[in-house]
């Protein structure tokens, strides 16, 4: 038995991938009319076309949904008021699904599960996956990050199913800003294409874009070849390149001069702020990010962006 907490895209296809591979799954709405709907239909209008199997069962009653090991499927900023209010979350394995940085205390999930609930186990689970393709079966493959290397073991065989194929680390920091900041960087590539600015200058914004997260990632005690996993450069790659994501389709609206639907989920708006400004407090040089943040606040063109990043002083790669 697993809890996935937060019923959206995300945690909904959790829940159904788990399921399929036979674990009985509680998911948890914050709205009773939301998770009566679900339970009804058998749907989630956010994944259109997936059936919920049988063995999924969807309550807005928090003490229901709770098992011993529970994933928190809910937006980045969204994540610490989640756990405050619910302090009977303590002691459980808590594997955070959100990818992002909490503005504020420029925190990630895992630091921000430490803060709020000391006594618990944090995990993260994060990577190339879009909610649709899980729901639908397709094939993906996610990295488990948890501190403890026995405990992450045992978590890697619960968790794995037929089309979800799960790797372990023990590297939290390197998982946890990978996810991060591959959608600021997933931004910028909107913007640029979105432009007009050709797919040379996604290249470019992809490959630098990498290079400022490895920086960014090492100064916080990451290990590096995580960030060359599915967490870093496995999900940047997904998230640069297809219209499935919604950082990259904000960037595009962006580069377009076209409206967004502000209740859609874009994680990396918030992320660009709070990495930059703990990048400023680190002296780490986060260009692009830097820029993401200009053009979110109005202060810069995207012409003059490209400029500017263009202008840099000339270095060695
Ligand atoms: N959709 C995707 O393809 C993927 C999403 N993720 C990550 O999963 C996280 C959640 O994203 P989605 O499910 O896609 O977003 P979503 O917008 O589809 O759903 C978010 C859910 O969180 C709930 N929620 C919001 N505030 C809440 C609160 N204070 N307490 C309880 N529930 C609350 C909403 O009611 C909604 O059901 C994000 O960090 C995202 O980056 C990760 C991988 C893939
Ligand atoms: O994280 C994701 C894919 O791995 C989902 O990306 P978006 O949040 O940009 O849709």
């Amino acid at each position: 038995m697993i809890s996935v907490l937060g019923s959206g895209a995300f945690g909904t296809a959790l829940a159904v991938a788990f399921a399929h591979s036979g674990t009985n799954v509680t998911l948890w709405a914050r709205s009773a009319d939301a998770a009566r709907t679900m339970m009804d239909t058998r749907a989630n209008p956010r994944l259109p076309g997936v059936k919920l199997p049988k063995t999924v069962s969807v309550t807005a009653d928090f003490a229901d949904a709770l098992t011993d090991v529970v994933l928190l499927a809910v937006p980045m900023q969204k994540l610490r008021g989640l756990l405050e209010t619910h302090p009977e979350l303590t002691g459980r394995t808590l594997i955070a699904c959100c990818k992002g940085v909490e503005l504020g205390t420029q925190l990630g999930p895992v630091a921000v599960i430490r803060d709020v609930l000391p006594e618990a186990t944090p995990a993260i689970l994060t990577g190339p996956s879009f909610a649709a393709d899980i729901a639908r079966g397709l094939p993906t493959a996610l990295t488990l990050a948890v501190p403890d290397e026995n405990t992450g073991k045992s978590l890697q065989q619960r968790l794995i199913s037929p089309n979800l194929r799960i790797y372990r680390t023990t590297d939290t920091v390197g998982a946890e800003l990978g996810g991060a900041l591959k959608n600021v960087i997933a931004i910028a590539c909107g913007i640029a294409i979105g432009a007009g600015l050709g797919d040379s200058a996604r290249a470019a914004l992809m490959t630098r874009g990498y290079a400022e997260m490895k920086r960014m990632a090492q100064a916080l005690g990451a290990k590096p070849d995580t960030l060359s996993g599915l967490s870093g450069f496995g999900d940047l790659t997904l998230t640069c390149s297809s219209d499935q994501s919604r950082n990259y389709s904000f960037g595009l609206s962006l580069g377009r001069g076209d409206a967004y639907d502000p209740t859609v989920t874009v994680e990396g708006a918030a992320t660009a702020r709070a990495a930059l400004a703990r990048a400023k407090a680190m002296h780490v040089d986060m260009p692009i990010t830097q820029a993401v943040v200009a053009i979110l606040d109005g202060g810069l063109q995207i012409r003059d962006a490209m400029e500017m990043l263009l202008a840099r002083p000339p270095k060695e790669e």
